[in-house]
């Protein structure tokens, strides 16, 4: 499924898919529906800062964006799988992710990878929600 209002996935495949009771969620950056990227300043010298707390915030929320529109929500969440370019993000983007997740809340793994699709990309995740569909 594609989801209306949200970056175009760059490729042939949905945001979201469903599979029985699971949804699964492509790999999601913080690219906004224009193709802009949260987390990103340039200043007058055309040096770039990028912000890992501003885009995994923005991941986060994009994710639960994709599974409302698929009828869950980011509560539904049990697995989740982080791609960071750079492991000296993980402090900055445990923090934010702790803003929306506990103990309770979906397992994860964290891996850092050479590069992603951007690069004003620092991060991407990639979930599965467990939300069983209704039967009328
Ligand atoms: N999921 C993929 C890329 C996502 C990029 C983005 O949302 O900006 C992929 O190529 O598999």
């Amino acid at each position: 499924m594609r989801v209306p209002g949200k970056a175009t996935p760059r490729g042939r495949f949905p945001h979201v898919k469903r599979a029985g009771d699971f949804l699964y969620v492509s790999g999601t950056s913080c690219r906004r529906p224009d193709d802009t990227f949260v987390g990103v300043e340039v200043d007058k010298h055309g040096a770039t800062s990028l912000d890992i707390r501003a885009q995994t915030r923005a991941v986060i929320e994009n994710i639960g964006d994709i599974l409302k529109a698929a009828g869950g929500s980011l509560a539904d969440l049990v697995q989740i799988t982080t791609y960071l370019v750079n492991m000296n993000d993980f402090k900055g983007y445990n923090e934010v992710y702790a803003e929306f997740f506990d103990e309770e809340g979906p397992t994860r793994a964290t891996v850092a990878v050479h590069q992603l699709p951007h690069p004003h990309l620092l991060i991407e995740m990639q979930a599965v929600a467990y939300h069983p569909q209704e039967i009328s």
